[in-house]
């Protein structure tokens, strides 16, 4: 592979291509401190055996949860900046299915830079299950790809996912903490190569390669 080294070029300011732009530090506590219940609530709700009697009641009482809360509503797309100290600006959606730290489906991942790439820890329960006690492969395809797009972006080259590779090792558990590494490999014009790693127990259990490809920004 030829490796052209790509100069970091600052990013556009985002709001100027009508992206909205939430700082980190502007999501409320209380947001974060729902995001959280509800994320309790979703795995609680997957398996319950509750008497239909009371998950009648419960169904009634939530419905009027929701609607107080469906009057204000943010942007679907949305953008949260992440602004590292001394690093460029980072950008991914406030509502990222992975990452997203208001969106209760995700578990999240939370990335942070090491040993030239990025690293995290996560925990993943049942609502993220394939087979009897295991994560579904297509949720540990969505980590993987989250962590190479975030590899580029911390590398100040946010893309999308032309190619993405994914080679499962071993079963990776629920319930366990589970580290999440990548990092850039190199770069060719608008092609960002990239490769992450999913590890239990300092054992690789899922591995992928991924070509992102640079946003064309316009002049
Ligand atoms: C104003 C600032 C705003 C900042 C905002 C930042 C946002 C946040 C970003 C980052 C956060 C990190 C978290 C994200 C993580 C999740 C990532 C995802 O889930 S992404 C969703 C799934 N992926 C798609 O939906 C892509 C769909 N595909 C496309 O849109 C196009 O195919 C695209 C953009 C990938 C390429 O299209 P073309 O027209 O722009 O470019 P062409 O000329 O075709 O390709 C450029 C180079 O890439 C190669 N290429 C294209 N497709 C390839 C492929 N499948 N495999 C290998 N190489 C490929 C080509 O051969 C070419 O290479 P040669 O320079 O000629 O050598």
């Amino acid at each position: 592979m030829t490796v052209e080294a790509q100069p970091v070029a600052g990013l556009p300011d985002p709001t100027d291509f009508g992206f909205s732009v939430v700082r980190e530090s502007e999501i409320p506590d209380e947001l974060l401190a729902l995001v959280a219940r509800v994320r309790d609530l979703v795995d609680t709700v997957a398996h319950t055996e509750a008497d239909p009697a009371e998950l009648r009641e419960v169904d009634a009482a939530l419905a009027q949860v929701t609607e107080r809360l469906a009057g204000r509503r943010r942007d679907t797309g949305a953008l949260l900046l992440h602004q590292p100290a001394g690093g460029p600006a980072e950008y991914g959606t406030v509502t990222n299915l992975v990452a997203g730290p208001t969106n209760p489906v995700a578990p999240p991942l939370v990335l942070a830079h090491a040993d030239g790439g990025l690293r995290g820890e996560v925990t993943l329960n049942g609502i993220y299950q394939g087979p009897p006690g295991l994560v579904h492969g297509g949720w540990l395809a969505a980590l993987l790809d989250q962590a190479l797009g975030a590899a580029a972006s911390a590398a100040g080259m946010p893309g999308l996912t032309a190619n993405l590779t994914v080679d499962y090792r071993r079963p990776t558990p629920l319930n366990v903490p589970l580290t999440v590494t990548s990092r850039v490999t190199g770069t060719e014009r608008r092609k960002v190569f990239v490769s992450a790693e999913i590890r239990h127990d300092g054992e690789v259990t899922a591995e992928g390669t991924a070509v992102m490809v640079r946003l064309a920004i316009p002049e």
